[in-house]
């Protein structure tokens, strides 16, 4: 989260250059009232992890506990951003060896990707599948690609943005999964998690049980939350999470 220097931190990659700002300013405020009590004990990076834990019991999600004890990174690098995050356009085979890279299992992946029952996507990440060459995709069901091709005109403005989850698009639930099967898939990278026979078993049985997918996220965050966390000489407990300590 350290603050934009010449263009070139972490938060300036373009992979992240659309993420909402309110989110960093929640995790500054949070810092700042831990700081208040508690100085210099809990880092910015823990703070996040329990950030996104409560926005999804928020959401009437699952809770788990987080393992705490990370410690901020010393570099934050715009160009380190590429090749380290999936893509919308991605499909299965890609997807599954980017997460094998943090130890995730392609059931983790289906799980985690369940994220996507809540929030928002602005048109430009799949605006591709509905005005490429060969036409609209054919694997989203018509309603719904006119549907999104009216929230989302051909010269639309990059700040517009559309539910990630149209039918339960504020609710931590299973419906994002009953919508692959119904080619309500947004990204190809949500839609191939059901195209995909590697995949599809984890698709069809989070569609059926949420206590399943429940259970399998909270498991998988668990995981996500352990990859390349900081220790010792390699971190610091930030004062402010905008800037690296002086
Ligand atoms: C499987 C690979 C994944 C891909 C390709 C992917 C891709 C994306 C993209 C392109 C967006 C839209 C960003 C924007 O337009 O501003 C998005 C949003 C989002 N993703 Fe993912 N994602 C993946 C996995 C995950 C995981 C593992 C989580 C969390 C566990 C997650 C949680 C979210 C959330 C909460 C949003 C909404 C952000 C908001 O409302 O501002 N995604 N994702
Ligand atoms: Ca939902």
């Amino acid at each position: 989260m350290i603050a934009s220097r010449g263009n070139d931190a972490e938060k300036d990659s373009p992979d992240n250059l659309s993420l909402a700002g309110d989110g960093f300013d929640t995790v500054v405020r949070a810092k700042a009232a831990v700081e208040k009590k508690c100085p210099g004990v809990v880092s910015c990076a823990d703070i996040l992890a329990i950030a996104a834990r409560d926005v999804v019991a928020m959401s009437s999600g699952p809770h788990w506990t987080v393992e705490l004890g990370r410690l901020d990174g010393l570099v934050s690098k715009s160009g380190s951003v590429a090749g380290r995050l999936p893509g919308p356009d991605m499909r299965v085979r890609e997807l599954a060896a980017m997460f094998a890279k943090s130890n995730l299992t392609v059931l983790d992946m289906v799980a985690l990707s369940g994220a996507h029952t809540v929030g928002f996507a602005h048109c430009t990440r799949f605006a591709g599948r509905l005005y490429g060459r060969g036409g609209v995709d054919a694997s989203y069901d018509p309603a719904y690609a006119r549907q999104l091709m009216a929230a989302c005109p051909h010269d639309v403005a990059a700040t517009i943005a559309v539910n990630m989850d149209p039918i339960t698009p504020t609710a931590f639930d299973n419906t994002y999964y009953a919508n692959l099967a119904g080619g309500l898939g947004l990204f190809t990278s949500d839609q191939e998690l059901y195209a995909d026979a590697a995949s599809r078993p984890a698709v069809t049985s989070f569609a059926k049980n949420q206590t399943l997918f429940f259970e399998a996220f909270k498991e998988a965050m668990v995981k996500l939350g352990r990859v390349g966390v900081k220790a010792g000489k390699h971190g610091e407990i930030r004062r402010d999470c905008t800037a690296f300590n002086t």
